[in-house]
């Protein structure tokens, strides 16, 4: 009998699963009729579709053996099953990341944890939270030597050779000596009904029960065995909508999501005519682990005609919407279709689509709360959809939200429109990483004192790509703010006049700071501030740069030009000042400080703390 060391990993698990997760225990049984259902649908498959299996009358079943007086539970399948390399790899080792990080992810608040556990694929050792000891015994469809896979749970695992008969998976669990609720019918149907109702296979509950016969001193009582099924069994997406309540969405929901959380919303929709297919989508309440990984994994099972094809492919919603979960059950695919093929399958890019459209206007539907907490979870995939996917550009619009100047909260676009100045049609933006360092920002001021909105967008690694190729929003076009002539109220003439009152000023400071800007000039879109600097919208390097953010490549430098505030005391002193080496100093704080009030850095900190540091000392 060989002995086999577990890898580091589940060690790890293990011991988590024995000694942490104690609050949530009868997921296990969740975890376990998954993976007997998804071994059904794997067999199913093959049955339909393989010459091989063809010939076999069967009909999946999943089995429950409840044994008091051994104090044991058992879960069975007659599904794919597994040999002695498949036992050794999928039971003994973790081939998934996910195991890493889902021990990074811990909490330690045992409700959300055992919620991980199903995201995280690590439903199998799940059931260490109740067994002393556990035998899986497995003989794979179409191979002759079944073999049992036995552990208790501790640093080892051995695999024998056994006899079994008939293809399919039995799990033997010995329970440990307080678990023995598990050991109760109506617990165990309780727990099932819960996670696994609408499986589409039937789950029989086997167990003994002492049945009296006659009465008084003639009764005599035996232990008598029954067998019976307890669960709907019925692909929940194949009932008509108006059959269906909220608790069996919800109720399936937990299936399939291998959690005990609601989920935010759900659409179910039947498409008839040319093409057929019936589509039951969720939305999480929040946003799954992986989403942001490169290897999430995908969230929606295609279906032929009931079939189970395949819960990994990436393909049949668009990228951007990798949170959704559900299912996709086509009437017109061939059963065996090519799991390579189905990218370019035409039937399918019909239908993913139809259900791209019809998840955008449920998300667009969302209001209040559930708006709220769409918003705060998925705002950034949505941006990231506005990027990716033209056919819908004008529904995610619709969906994003941003920060606003005059607004508490978030602002969509419409509401943006309908403040705004519906004869100028301009949606006025700003971008950077610190929303505070935006909110201050020098730039900002003239809007302010205009009264006139600018969305505060603070995300800058998402937004300063995909803001600039949104273009326009119903006729009103995006501005960014630091490329444009600020709102004021100055004729041009007025404008002519104080620049030339001030031309000797900024010749000496664009003297003093050189190559460093592009231009100095008055400005008339600060108030407060005595500085500000802007990017030349017309270089070609603006141009460029836009372009190679796209690309996900670093930006090339664009000039700046530096606006100075003729208002402004500091200015005014400064150009009557006749000490050229503090006139140097203060022209070079007036671009570094306002660089910072924008959130770009000066070039040389050093020397602008030097600076500082000295005008301080002149001041004391
Ligand atoms: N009853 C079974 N019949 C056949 N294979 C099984 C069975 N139970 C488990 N397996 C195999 O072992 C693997 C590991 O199972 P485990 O529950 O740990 O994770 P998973 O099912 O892959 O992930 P998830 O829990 O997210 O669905 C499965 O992917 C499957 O290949």
């Amino acid at each position: 009998m060989a002995k086999h060391q577990f890898q580091t990993e589940i060690g790890q698990l293990l011991k988590l699963m024995t000694h942490s997760l104690y609050s949530n225990k009868e997921i296990f049984i969740r975890e376990l009729v998954s993976n007997a259902s998804d071994a059904l649908d794997k067999f199913n498959y093959l049955s339909l579709t393989d010459e091989k299996f063809k010939k076999d009358e069967w009909s999946g079943k999943v089995f429950i053996k409840l044994d008091k007086e051994d104090n044991s539970l058992t879960i069975g399948d007659n599904g794919i099953g597994m040999n002695e390399t498949d036992l050794m790899d999928h039971l003994g080792t973790i081939a998934k990341s996910g195991t890493k990080a889902f021990m990074e992810n811990l909490t330690g608040d045992a409700k959300k944890d055992s919620n991980l556990i199903g995201q995280f694929g690590v439903g199998f050792y799940s059931v260490f939270m109740v067994a002393d000891k556990v035998d899986v015994i497995s003989k794979k469809a179409g191979e002759e030597q079944a073999y049992m896979f036995s552990t208790d749970g501790t640093g080892e695992y051995e695999v024998k050779p056994v006899t079994k008969e008939a293809h399919g998976t039995i799990i033997y669990i010995k329970l440990k000596e307080d678990e023995k609720e598990f050991l109760d019918k109506w617990r165990v149907q309780e727990v099932v009904k819960k996670y696994s109702n609408h499986i589409a296979y039937p789950i029989m509950l086997n167990y003994s029960e002492e049945e009296t016969e006659g009465e008084g001193d003639e009764a005599t009582t035996k232990m008598v065995h029954k067998s019976e099924q307890i669960n709907a069994a019925t692909a929940l997406w194949t009932l008509p909508k108006s059959d269906l309540k909220k608790e069996d969405y919800v109720e399936f929901y937990k299936t399939l999501a291998h959690g005990d959380n609601e989920p935010l919303s759900y659409l179910h929709n039947r498409v008839e005519g040319a093409n057929e297919f019936t589509t039951l989508f969720y939305i999480p309440k929040t946003a799954p682990m992986d989403m942001y990984r490169a290897d999430y994994e995908a969230g929606v099972k295609l279906y032929v005609k009931r079939v189970f094809i395949t819960d990994d492919n990436k393909e049949l919603l668009p990228p951007y919407l990798r949170f959704v979960k559900g299912i996709i059950d086509s009437e017109d695919l061939p059963l065996n279709v090519s799991r390579e093929l189905l990218q370019e399958n035409r039937i399918l890019a019909n239908i993913k689509q139809n259900s791209t459209k019809k998840i955008l206007q449920a998300i667009k539907k969302l209001s209040g709360e559930e708006a709220d907490t769409f918003i705060g979870q998925y705002n950034r995939v949505m941006k990231e959809g506005i990027y990716t996917d033209h056919v819908n550009k004008e529904l995610l619009l619709d969906i994003v939200k941003y920060k606003s100047s005059t607004e508490e909260g978030l602002v969509s676009f419409e509401e943006y429109v309908s403040r705004g100045d519906s004869e100028k049609k301009e949606i006025y933006y700003i971008v950077g990483d610190d929303e505070k360092v935006l909110r201050n920002s020098p730039l900002l001021e003239a809007y302010k004192k205009a009264n006139i909105e600018v969305l505060i967008m603070d995300d800058k690694e998402v937004d300063s790509i995909v803001t600039p190729m949104i273009g326009s929003y119903k006729e009103w076009n995006l501005k960014d703010i630091t490329t444009i002539e600020a709102p004021d109220s100055k004729t041009e003439e007025e404008k002519e006049e104080i620049s030339k009152e001030f031309k000797s000023l900024t010749d000496k400071i664009k003297e003093v700071l050189g190559e460093e800007v592009k231009e100095v000039k008055t400005s008339t879109r600060l108030t407060s501030s005595p500085s500000c600097v802007l990017k030349d919208s017309s270089d070609p390097m603006a141009s460029m740069a836009a372009m190679f953010a796209q690309m996900g490549q670093e930006m090339p430098e664009i000039p700046l030009i530096l606006e100075i505030n003729p208002d402004h005391e500091m200015i005014k002193k400064l150009d009557k000042l006749d000490d050229e080496s503090l006139f140097s100093d203060l022209s070079w704080i007036l671009l570094d400080s306002a660089k910072l009030s924008e959130g770009l850095e000066p070039k040389d900190k050093g020397a602008f703390a030097q600076r500082v540091a000295s005008l301080a000392t002149k001041a004391l």
